[in-house]
């Protein structure tokens, strides 16, 4: 079984203190750091845009795991690309080409993924899923922290592990939402090795960051 990496979203840190935020999570023993970009149209809410990647990535050394809610999606790669994300996700729907979209997030040296939100479904994948590094299952609708794990996403997991296990593919599978030391185990027996926290990760404060990271390994 791979290792399981956390990937604690900065959607639930402190926006007044981000690069603080993000050097007390990266020394708390975060694996990747999960920057949530909303546009106000795919999802509705807004959050983060390039120059604030760039900004945060003096902070630390942790891969960058970029997951683009916009549509759109294509004018926004070169800029990521180029703000320091090393992983950059994104949504079938954000179209309108997905395999052009994932050639060009590749052709700029960067990994490829792609997120599925709770009602698409995993056949989404079929004829990319051999062209890419992560799958993201979606287990909240994007948009917000904080909201309920939905337990039908586990099937999809799933189904996709086996799948990858099946084509003996080198694609790794992240689950984003709702994920806490109860749904954590759950999603790691479907076959998720990428735990997505917001709320779980940064619970009470930089003091804590390392004990709730630990708790989500399953460890405490
Ligand atoms: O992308 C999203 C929401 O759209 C997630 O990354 C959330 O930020 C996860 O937050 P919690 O459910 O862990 O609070």
């Amino acid at each position: 079984m791979p290792d399981i990496l956390i990937a604690p979203s900065i959607l639930s840190a402190d926006f007044a203190k981000l690069g603080e935020e993000v050097c007390a999570i990266d020394e708390a023993g975060a694996d990747w750091i999960h920057i949530d970009v909303m546009d106000g149209h795919f999802v509705p809410n807004l959050t983060i845009g390039p120059a604030v990647v760039k900004a945060l990535r003096p902070h630390t050394q942790k891969p960058f795991d970029v997951h683009l809610m916009i549509s759109p999606v294509d004018p926004f790669l070169d800029a990521f690309a180029e703000s320091g994300a090393d992983i950059i996700t994104v949504h079938p729907e954000a179209g309108p080409h997905l395999h052009r979209t994932i050639q060009r997030v590749k052709s700029l040296g960067k990994k490829a993924g792609v997120s599925l939100n709770p009602a698409t479904p995993a056949k989404a994948l079929d004829y990319v899923l051999e062209e890419i590094d992560l799958v993201l299952v979606m287990s909240v609708n994007p948009g917000f922290g904080g909201q309920k794990f939905i337990a039908s996403q586990l099937r999809k997991i799933e189904a996709i592990a086996s799948r990858i296990t099946k084509e003996n593919l080198d694609v790794r599978l992240e689950v984003d939402g709702g994920i806490d030391p109860a749904t954590a185990p759950q999603a790691i027996s479907a076959g998720a090795d990428v735990l997505v926290a917001g709320t779980a990760a940064f619970r009470d404060g930089p003091a804590s960051y390392a004990a709730n990271i630990e708790a989500l390994r399953g460890h405490r």
